[in-house]
């Protein structure tokens, strides 16, 4: 495997990657441990990650694998003393599992606006927490990246995740504050639009109208994601924290797939109604 990084990089280090099964997740924890870190990835799905974990290892990585729902505080405490209980310690955290279903707002009912809060915002706070408190204040040293979403401007269609992912970004900004005293940096991640297994299930006809949007003309993909990442968990960024890093081709200075509805533009771009 080619790397923009030193070999050798992410020597004695272990990493936390939540949704490390698949996507932007499992290109973080092959780049990770590719170049020396020990890794850990959870996901909801057994099968994924046991799958993941088979392709890691064939690569030479030492990897922890777990199944683990991050909205539920017992199974996030649960993985994350199984990776302390396994390598000693975890000195990186890459929160990368979420996700959501596109809907207009006034379609979105109570539960599903809940469902995608628990996922992206209290599961988030609830892996940096326990990691945090197991492993990152006692040793003194901790690296965070949040993936979140573009909350530079509003995000039609998405207003359940566009909530929770601002969320995750203020708490980027207080945590890197509050916990510099502990040695622990923290900074955030927006991808545009990338071609991964999880935006194979957007309706085509939307993926083609965000890449036409976007400045680059392009989709990005999960390895030059994952690129950023990385330069963010690594020593490298030891000077940065707090920040959130756009990786969109440009599509958020610029252009929106979404057309404003009034009277002469009633409907949304093709995000599925309820029946
Ligand atoms: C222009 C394109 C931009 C794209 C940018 C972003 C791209 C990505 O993020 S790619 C990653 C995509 N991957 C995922 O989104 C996967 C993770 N998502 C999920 O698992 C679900 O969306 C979830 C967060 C809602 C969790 O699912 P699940 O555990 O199955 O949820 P519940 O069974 O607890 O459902 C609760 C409640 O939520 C509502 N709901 C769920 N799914 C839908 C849906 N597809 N459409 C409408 N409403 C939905 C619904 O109210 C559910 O309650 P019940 O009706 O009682 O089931
Ligand atoms: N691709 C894109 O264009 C963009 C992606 N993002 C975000 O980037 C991240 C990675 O997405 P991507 O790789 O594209 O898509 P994927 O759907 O491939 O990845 C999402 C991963 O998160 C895991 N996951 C989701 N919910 C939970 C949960 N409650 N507990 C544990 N694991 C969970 C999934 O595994 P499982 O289903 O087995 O739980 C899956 O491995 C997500 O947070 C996504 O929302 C943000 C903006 C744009």
């Amino acid at each position: 495997m080619q790397h923009i990084f030193r070999a050798g990089l992410f020597d004695g280090e272990v990493a936390i990657v939540t949704g490390g099964g698949t996507g932007i997740g499992f290109a973080v924890a092959r780049e990770l441990g590719t170049l020396g870190a020990k890794i850990a990835i959870c996901g909801r799905r057994p099968e994924p990650l046991a799958e993941a974990a088979d392709r890691l290892r064939a690569d030479g990585i030492d990897v922890h694998h777990a199944a683990c729902d991050i909205r539920k505080t017992e199974e996030v405490e649960a993985f994350v003393d199984g990776v302390v209980a396994r390598f000693g310690r975890a000195s990186i955290l890459i929160n990368n599992a979420g996700g959501q279903f596109p809907t207009p707002a006034e379609h979105l009912a109570p539960k599903g606006f809940e469902a995608v809060v628990r996922n992206n915002l209290l599961g988030t706070w609830s892996m940096t927490h326990a990691v945090a408190r197991r492993a990152f204040i006692p040793s003194k040293r901790g690296r965070i990246v949040n993936v979140i979403a573009n909350v530079a401007r509003g995000f039609p269609g998405m207003a359940h995740t566009g909530a929770a992912r601002a969320g995750v970004e203020n708490l980027t900004k207080t945590l890197a504050v509050e916990w510099a005293v502990h040695g622990i940096r923290v900074n955030a991640v927006a991808p545009g639009v990338i071609k991964t297994s999880g935006t194979a299930q957007y309706p085509p006809e939307l993926l083609e109208m965000s890449r036409a949007s976007t400045p680059l003309k392009r989709l990005g993909s999960a390895e030059e994601t994952s690129h950023l990442i990385v330069y963010l968990a690594s020593t490298q960024a030891d000077f940065v924290t707090g920040q959130t890093f756009y990786i969109d081709g440009g599509a958020s200075l610029w252009g929106s797939p979404w057309q404003i509805p009034d009277d002469e533009v009633p409907q949304y771009p093709p995000y599925p109604l309820p029946e």
